[in-house]
């Protein structure tokens, strides 16, 4: 097994530059099996990307490898400016209220506005003081967002963050999530996200450019260029290859 470690380059935004994360022959093997295999791979900035992929295909394990959470990688990785991930459970410390989870790991006086601002931003003004125990599943994930956002990132990596929500809660976090996306757009398209879900309609929903995780490397990638706000009757195709990319029959998702 390799032992190398990826050459791991992060360097702030600069202004002509377009790639906010790119991979070269990234690969991860676990006991010998291996899960990501020369993976290529290239997030432009202000992109929305989705990552589709068989259960244990390999999709969180890129995505811990992009976070810069996983040292046992070789290859090629290179991000550029900082990265912040939200997970399917919201991992907030359950001894901090709202603001403070959010506020945390920041420096400096300001960090409690910081956190404010962030709060505001996905409507969860009214909870800062709350203790996250008593969140509903919805606003746990707004409060998820909010302290990934917080940082400011060029990257924002969501793993699976909206599959425990159930359905009428996960279409509001979808408007959330591409209302945030396109605003920080507007700032001067600095925020590219990478979502991984299993859903083949949130990502067609979502995203600017939809990848198939497969034997290790992208084995599909596609552009959905339906305009937005989506309608599904304009993806119906895509939904089609992409279902049969992932080895689902159609009607039996
Ligand atoms: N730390 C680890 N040690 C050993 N095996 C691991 C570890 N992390 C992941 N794996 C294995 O790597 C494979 C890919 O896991 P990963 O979580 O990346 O898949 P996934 O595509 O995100 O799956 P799912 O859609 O089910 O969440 C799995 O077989 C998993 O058991």
């Amino acid at each position: 097994m390799a032992t190398s470690l990826p050459t791991r380059v992060t360097a702030p935004v600069a202004g002509v530059a377009t790639t906010v994360a790119s991979t070269r022959g990234l690969s991860r093997a676990f006991d010998g099996r291996s899960i990501l295999d020369g993976l290529d791979l290239d997030i432009e900035r202000g992109e929305f990307v989705a990552l589709l992929g068989r259960s244990g295909s390999g999709k969180s394990t890129l995505l811990r490898a992009l976070a810069g959470l996983d040292r046992g990688t070789t290859g090629d990785l290179t991000v550029r400016g900082t990265v912040s991930v939200a997970f399917q459970e919201p991992r907030l410390l359950p001894w901090k209220r709202v603001i403070d989870n959010i506020a945390l790991g920041l420096d400096g006086r300001a960090s409690k506005d910081k956190a404010r601002a962030a709060l505001e931003e996905v409507g969860l003004t009214p909870l800062a003081g709350a203790w996250p125990l008593t969140l509903s599943g919805g606003e746990a994930q707004r409060a998820s967002l909010a302290r990934a956002l917080v940082r400011e990132p060029g990257l924002l990596l969501l793993d699976e963050p909206f599959s425990a929500l159930d359905a009428l809660t996960r279409i509001t976090m979808h408007r959330l999530v591409l209302d945030l996306w396109t605003r920080h757009a507007d700032d001067g398209g600095r925020l590219s996200v990478l979502l991984v879900t299993h859903d083949v309609d949130e990502a067609l929903l979502l995203a600017d450019r939809v990848l198939v995780l497969g034997e290790g490397r992208i084995a599909y990638e596609s552009r959905v260029e339906a305009e937005r706000p989506r309608r599904p009757a304009d993806l119906i195709a895509l939904r089609g290859e992409l279902l049969r990319q992932l080895g689902v029959e159609e009607g039996n998702s």
